[in-house]
């Protein structure tokens, strides 16, 4: 198991919630706005105190000092532009900075690699302050992918990404979507809050409903994502239709 979470709980913002995380697995984080997602996904991270008893890779969370985290896993927060203004390529190498020397050729295929599939090999050069939301969010997303791309990083285990389609246009949306699965076919466990409801149905391995700070249902999407779920969580009217074998949620309202 890449990650366990036993108890996890920072109250009231999160009740106490179990899951755990396997090699490769991909899980989706959903719920209403303020329902403890951000919550979660920072006290897996690390840099937040949680209560409870998290491991990865069977060593307690936090006992991992910094850097070792920095090698054992990523995170996506959600936040704005920083400060400070650097050129893309730069920021990218701030991302690889905790992994020691590495060879200059293993980065720029990695490199080219994740920035050709998200599109920003053009940005290479351009300073951060530069950029469209969208743009800056897909280097915030190379970042956090090279961080954890296991050519690069033989210790990676786990990519943690808080509403990584923020800003993303469909196109775009679809393209953070396929990098996600690459990685996971890595072996990288993905641990994600998301809103987009479709794409959780098709994307996700496992998902855990949140509303409140309480975990409502945990599982499969098919079996947690039912129409009387989802309504009574999100206060909405639903309707799931099946199209070409796949299931399909309307908003209805
Ligand atoms: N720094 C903070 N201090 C105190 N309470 C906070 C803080 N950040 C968030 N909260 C509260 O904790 C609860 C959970 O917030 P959280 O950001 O985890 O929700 P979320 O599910 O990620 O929401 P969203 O979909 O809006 O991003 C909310 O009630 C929120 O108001």
């Amino acid at each position: 198991m890449v990650l366990s979470a036993k108890n996890l709980a920072m109250p009231p913002r999160l009740l106490p919630v179990s899951f755990s995380v396997r090699r490769g697995e991909i899980v989706h984080l959903i719920g209403p706005n303020g329902s403890g997602k951000s919550s979660a996904i920072s006290m897996l991270s690390g840099l937040v105190e949680a209560k409870g008893e998290v491991n990865l890779s069977d060593e307690s969370l936090e006992k991992l000092d910094l850097p070792r985290l920095a090698r054992m896993r990523s995170y996506l927060s959600q936040q704005d532009k920083p400060a400070f203004a650097v050129g893309v390529y730069h920021y990218l190498s701030l991302a690889l900075s905790p992994l020691g020397e590495l060879s200059a050729g293993n980065v720029q295929e990695a490199i080219d690699e994740v920035c050709g599939a998200l599109k920003i090999i053009d940005k290479l050069n351009r300073n951060i302050q530069q950029l469209s939301g969208g743009e800056w969010q897909r280097v915030r997303l190379a970042a956090a992918c090279l961080q954890v791309w296991p050519t690069l990083n033989p210790d990676a285990q786990l990519l943690l990404l808080d509403e990584p389609a923020a800003s993303l246009d469909i196109g775009q949306e679809a393209i953070m979507y396929q990098i996600i699965r690459r990685l996971a076919g890595k072996g990288i466990a993905v641990v994600m809050a998301n809103h987009d409801l479709n794409r959780t149905l098709r994307e996700a391995d496992k998902v855990i409903l949140l509303n409140n700070g309480s975990c409502v249902a945990k599982g499969k999407p098919q079996e947690v994502m039912t129409v009387d779920t989802l309504e009574a969580v999100f206060s909405t009217q639903i309707q799931r239709i099946e199209h070409e074998g796949k299931s399909c949620l309307l908003f209805t309202d």
